[in-house]
């Protein structure tokens, strides 16, 4: 998990208090793995850099129903932490946390104050009844540059009459392609998303979110994703998606 929130937090360095000011790195994964003791203490600090521990929506909570938590405990069981000198045994998940807002004070204490308003919360992460919207927790596999997202839609996401809306289902795919790409490319916008509904997801349910790496050219992230029944055989929607590294300066400009 320690090595996910610094991939998170690396990529998203422009929303955060970590050190920043330097142009997008293109950063393999591999080099940026959490596996010394002292990035452990680094990540165990982050909650003093929030100011107070701050909520992991990722983690379950008592709106989960059965088939959530039965896919949250097979990806968890496959994201126990590597200690030092052991071996990595077959797949290979990392869960990502997730926080409702962003840091308000850039290094150096500059009050981004123009793009990141104290109210300013993430737009999936904004519904305080549990399960009520978007309940959802991302596992990234390192080895093969792929997440797996598992999204149980609640009942204000509705569009067709007991059916999850197509904009709630776009802003889940937007979710986890740029998180994904975030992951590769520190940071990044969406610039192009394209996708195609294929049968319509039942409010309540949960479903499986997959993506993976399709290309990468320079600044330019290509990413595809399926939304699919949580046991695979049912595909719901797919989509593609094209992401752009940016400077922090791109973020401030008006
Ligand atoms: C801790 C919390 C975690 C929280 C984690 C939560 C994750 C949520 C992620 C959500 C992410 C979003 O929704 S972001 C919000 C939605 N997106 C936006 O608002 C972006 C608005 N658009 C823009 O700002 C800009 O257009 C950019 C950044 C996309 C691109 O501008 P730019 O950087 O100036 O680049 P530009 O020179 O135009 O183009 C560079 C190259 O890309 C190509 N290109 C540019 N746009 C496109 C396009 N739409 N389709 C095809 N190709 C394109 C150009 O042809 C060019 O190719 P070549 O000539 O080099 O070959």
């Amino acid at each position: 998990m320690t090595r996910s929130v610094g991939r998170i937090f690396s990529g998203f360095r422009c929303f955060g208090s970590l050190p920043f000011g330097n142009p997008p790195l293109k950063t393999q994964c591999s080099s940026v793995l959490f596996r010394t003791t002292s990035e452990r203490t680094l990540m165990h600090a982050l909650p003093k850099i929030f100011g107070r521990k701050p909520r992991d929506f990722s983690l379950p909570n008592s709106s989960w129903g059965k088939e959530m938590m039965q896919l949250y405990n097979h990806y968890n069981r496959l994201s126990k932490e590597t200690t030092e000198g052991q071996e990595d045994h077959g797949e290979q998940w990392t869960r990502l946390p997730s926080y409702n807002r962003t840091l308000k004070y850039a290094t150096g204490g500059v009050y981004l104050s123009k793009i990141i308003q104290s109210k300013a919360r993430l737009f999936t992460r904004n519904i305080r009844d549990p399960g009520a919207s978007f309940e959802y927790v991302i596992f990234f596999r390192q080895d093969k540059l792929k997440c797996a997202c598992i999204f149980q839609a609640g009942h204000l996401l509705e569009g067709a009459p007991g059916h999850v809306h197509g904009g709630a289902i776009a802003t889940m795919i937007d979710t986890i392609t740029g998180t994904h790409a975030s992951l590769l490319s520190a940071p990044v916008m969406t610039a192009n998303l394209n996708i195609n509904y294929r049968s319509p997801i039942p409010l309540g349910s949960t479903v499986l979110i997959e993506s993976i790496l399709d290309k990468e050219d320079g600044r330019k992230r290509y990413i595809s994703c399926r939304v699919t029944s949580t046991d695979g055989s049912k595909l719901h929607t797919e989509a593609t998606g094209l992401f752009l590294s940016i400077s922090v300066s791109h973020l401030l400009k008006r």
